[in-house]
């Protein structure tokens, strides 16, 4: 059975359609049977036309009874028809669809399924989706499933193409299990699984679909990655790295002692350096438990032994902080850093080139540019980078030809439990920060609605006044007409006009010039502006101890990780901070949400709440995390279901069974899906 035919061989799918499809990753048959879905609904019974209900979704069967018109309304073509059933008539309004005056003829009949309106003087079924009548009858009550869409491909072509997939294949899909992993983990057979994921007979048969495609995808998962670390564990360290002689002077300069949780990772990745292999290595670390200083600690070593060591940063606001802390401790010990970030002028940027080359520099801190542009180290040792931008295979290339393979030193600010960074780190070794230096206060966390919006300006002004600074946060840019969401550059003038006119109120957001972003960030740092309004721009990394008051307005909008990770920006000194969530919002997760964030500030706890909250299907948040993301597995829900198949996937590579011949289609599949997702994953 080829499934790797192009999605044109099927009906209604020509080359316009091929395009969109290719911009959801569906190319093949095979794409669309693993297109699942991101939810289900019931099929609503058959509403006779006299008992619907108004204002509500009604699925009415009747025949047309007036050939459909098509009106032209400003821009947008409206087709009008009417059907009837046996109890009365309604009116079917349609939009931009004009091809359905020619589908909805008098006699024909249908199932159609929409809101019901009173507009315009007519009860109408309002943009209603055309169901094929025989096959409604026969699946009411049974789940529909609901695909996630972009712009241009409608729910009904979705279906009907998947449907279209599952006909061609007909349960003729190979099985790539071999029977023994089935009937060990009483797995589903592929081709039902497949076939109940898109069209399931009941709750129950669409969860033991589930279970095995979930149980394929982390399996494949944890294959590959454990394939990729056997193969990198075998990198001979090229470097010598025994020297450490700035190592003491360094830790005796810091005004703290390192926590033994920071002492323990700072060994761990000492003896790394010094052992045999290559490091590949990433240090997990909640909010504020200060991993800066560990980086700043490798960097120093490294350099100690005559070699160069880069680090990079998210973004140039980050790489600029990065810069302006690790130059303070290493300066002193004559260490030589520079930053190389895209703002930088040509001219700058040659110089900066030409004396990495020469060696002149040790440490090197930027963003990403840092590797992708012309530059030449004379001989990097280290490359130290941020969980969004671990190394795929291909950045590790482009790494190894700077240097000579260098150490690879990973920091993620993503609190998951240890059992479940080792998997999903699988290829790296995995230090965990799980102490917060002594003396942090519990940052008072309040929730409160908009009409406490004065009594917050008062709170703001007291803080401002014993000499700390505020952090507001909004989430858009610039007003919206449609969205009710607070704007930064409208909230910025609203509040210099409410607050004494001494307090400087600046703003920051993501469109704005790189330049223009640095010097905000850099004049907020130096404490010359005493409020920051800004979106989520400061989210991830930024650090003035001195900030003590965090605002976040429309705290809906935020998953859990987010709002932590907001919070995690105050609460980085001696000084009590707060943080105040602002929300109108009546939603029960919403609320259950700001609770959480009141009672807990311990990241390893919220982002199990996260998880919980979490429904099937609802990736709110997900993205924040820079762990990788699975097409229907869900690594915190299915946490379980990872952990089985990581066991098993170990299990069969120290027995190399994939050379048996059982497991010769699961060994292809390996190699398929890793194919597509070895950019992500680090080698
Ligand atoms: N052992 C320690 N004792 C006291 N203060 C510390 C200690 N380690 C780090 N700090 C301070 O804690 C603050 C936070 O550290 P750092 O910026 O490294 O956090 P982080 O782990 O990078 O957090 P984030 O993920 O939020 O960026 C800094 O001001 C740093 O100087």
């Amino acid at each position: 059975m080829n499934t790797n035919l192009p999605v044109t061989v099927l009906k209604g799918v020509g080359d316009k359609k091929s395009n969109t499809l290719e911009k959801m990753g569906i190319k093949t048959i095979d794409n669309l049977l693993n297109y699942y879905p991101r939810d289900y609904e019931k099929n609503m019974p058959v509403n006779k036309i006299s008992d619907i209900k108004m204002n509500e979704v009604n699925v009415i069967e009747g025949i047309i009874c007036l050939n459909a018109q098509n009106i032209r309304k400003r821009n947008i073509v409206i087709t009008k028809t009417k059907i009837r059933d046996d109890t009365g008539e309604i009116f079917a309004i349609f939009f931009s669809q004009p091809y359905l005056k020619n589908k909805l003829k008098i006699g024909n009949r249908y199932v159609l399924k929409g809101k019901v309106q009173y507009k315009y003087n007519i009860i109408q079924i309002v943009s209603p989706e055309i169901i094929d009548v025989n096959n409604y009858k026969m699946r009411i009550n049974r789940l529909k499933p609901i695909y996630p869409l972009i712009k241009d491909v409608s729910m009904n072509f979705m279906t009907s193409i998947i449907q279209q997939s599952l006909n061609y294949t007909k349960d003729q899909l190979k099985d790539f299990l071999p029977d023994d992993i089935r009937n060990s983990y009483n797995l589903a057979e592929y081709n039902y699984a497949i076939n109940q994921i898109h069209n399931p007979d009941n709750n129950e048969s669409m969860e033991v679909a589930r279970k095995r495609l979930v149980f394929d995808e982390f399996l494949l998962f944890a294959l590959g990655l454990n394939l990729i670390k056997e193969h990198s564990t075998d990198i001979p360290n090229n470097y010598n790295i025994d020297k450490s002689t700035n190592e003491k002077k360094l830790l005796d300069s810091l005004p703290y002692k390192l926590t033994n949780a920071q002492l323990k990772v700072w060994d761990e990745i000492k003896n790394d350096l010094q052992s045999s292999k290559t490091m590949n290595r990433v240090v997990q670390g909640d909010v504020g438990s200060g991993k800066t200083i560990i980086a700043a600690l490798a960097l120093t070593i490294v350099s100690d032994n005559d070699y160069q060591a880069c680090m990079m940063a998210p973004t140039e606001v980050l790489a600029k902080q990065h810069f302006e802390s690790v130059t303070k401790i290493l300066n002193p010990l004559g260490i030589n850093v520079e930053l190389l970030v895209g703002s930088m002028t040509k001219k700058q940027k040659e110089e900066t080139y030409e004396k990495l080359k020469n060696g002149e520099i040790n440490i090197l801190i930027g963003t990403h540019a840092v590797i992708q542009e012309k530059v030449e180290f004379k001989n990097l040792a280290l490359a130290i980078t941020d969980e969004q931008h671990r190394f795929g295979v291909k950045q590790r290339e482009n790494l190894s030809n700077k240097g000579n393979s260098p150490h690879i030193l990973v920091m993620s600010a993503t609190p998951i439990p240890r059992t479940l960074a080792l998997i999903v780190y699988g290829d790296m070794d995995v230090s965990i920060i799980d102490e917060m230096p002594p003396g942090r206060q519990k940052i008072e966390t309040y929730t409160v609605n908009t009409s406490y919006r004065e009594r917050i300006y008062s709170f703001i002004e007291a803080q401002i006044n014993s000499g700390r600074q505020v952090y507001i946060i909004c989430p858009m840019v610039e007003e919206s007409e449609t969205l009710e969401l607070e704007s930064v550059i409208s909230y910025t003038e609203k509040i210099r006009e409410k607050i004494s006119n001494k307090i400087k109120v600046e703003y920051i957001h993501g469109k704005m010039k790189a330049k223009d972003k640095n010097s905000i960030m850099e004049r907020f740092s130096n404490n010359e502006i005493d409020i920051l309004v800004s979106t989520t721009v400061i989210e991830v990394g930024v650090n003035v101890p001195n900030a003590t008051l965090m605002i976040i307005e429309n705290a809906e909008r935020f998953g859990l990780a987010g709002l932590h990770q907001l919070r995690g920006r105050v609460g980085r000194g001696k000084h009590q901070s707060y943080c105040v969530l602002i929300t109108d919002s009546k939603n029960n997760i919403t609320k259950k949400r700001m609770e959480i964030m009141c009672k807990y500030t311990d990241g390893f706890i919220i982002s199990e709440y996260d998880l919980k909250l979490r429904g099937p299907g609802d990736i709110f948040g997900f993205k924040q995390h820079g762990l990788p993301e699975f097409n229907i597995g869900d690594i915190f829900r299915d946490m379980d279901i990872l952990k089985e198949a990581n066991i098993l996937a170990k299990d069969i590579l120290e027995k190399e069974k994939l050379f048996q011949e059982e497991y010769k289609y699961l060994n292809k599949k390996i190699k398929k899906y890793f194919d597509k997702r070895i950019n992500q994953i680090s080698l």
